[in-house]
């Protein structure tokens, strides 16, 4: 079995004492932070650059999980390798949703040395996407429409998580099914009951008890 992760998502971080939040989570149980980059035209929402993660890899130890949001993957694989990051997740709708062009990207950012996910937005079937699977690292499904924190979770999207869990268990294909979106006490628990391994959350965690509610999610 997959060993369960937490990644929080740096998108609900106190940056009024960056310094302080990074030492919060570098001391935490969590072992991945959770990038969530947006460029303002994939999604309505603008975020965080390479320099960012830069500075965050100075205070932060773990596994650096990057979410491109972007209308252009490609362009940023190499900038975030540089500053730092360990696994790269892009779009499949930022690529017309073709599943070629999908595994080549895949393969890219595994060519140079890091690890390789792709998302799927709640429209989007993963069915499409079998061919990808031995080609990554980690498949991240959307429980909410990317571009912003503190949504609700779309239930609906679990039949993905269990659609990705029986692909693994049937083929030799060994990627993790991370979910992302509206996770909070109620919610992990629905989504590792469907298979989910790597649980991204954000204003559930930052809103108190981050240890407790990170220490409860890995046992
Ligand atoms: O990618 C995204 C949003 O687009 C996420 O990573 C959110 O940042 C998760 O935040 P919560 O839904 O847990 O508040
Ligand atoms: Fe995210």
């Amino acid at each position: 079995m997959t060993e369960r992760v937490v990644a929080p998502s740096v998108l609900s971080m106190d940056y009024s004492d960056t310094g302080a939040a990074l030492q919060m989570l570098e001391n935490s149980p969590a072992q991945w932070l959770h990038f969530d980059v947006m460029d303002g035209h994939f999604v309505p929402n603008l975020t965080f650059g390479p320099d960012i993660l830069k500075g965050i890899r100075k205070g932060f130890s773990g596994i650096l999980d990057v979410h491109l949001m972007t209308s252009d993957p490609a362009c940023w694989v190499e900038p975030f390798r540089k500053a730092g990051a360990d696994l790269i997740t892009f779009h499949t709708e930022a690529l017309d949703n073709d599943p070629s062009a999908v595994s080549e990207l895949l393969d890219t950012i595994r060519s140079q040395g890091l690890q390789a996910g792709f998302s799927v937005k709640p429209g989007t079937p993963i069915e499409l996407f079998a061919s990808c699977l031995p080609h990554a690292d980690l498949v991240l499904v959307m429980s909410v429409e990317p571009g912003f924190g503190g949504q609700s979770f779309m239930e609906g999207q679990l039949e993905k998580v269990r659609w990705l869990a029986s692909q693994r268990a049937e083929n030799d294909v060994t990627y993790r099914i991370e979910i992302d979106g509206g996770i909070n006490g109620t919610t992990w628990k629905k989504a590792v009951e469907s298979g989910a391994d790597t649980l991204v959350a954000g204003s559930w965690l930052f809103s108190g008890d981050l240890d407790q509610k990170t220490a409860e999610m890995l046992q």
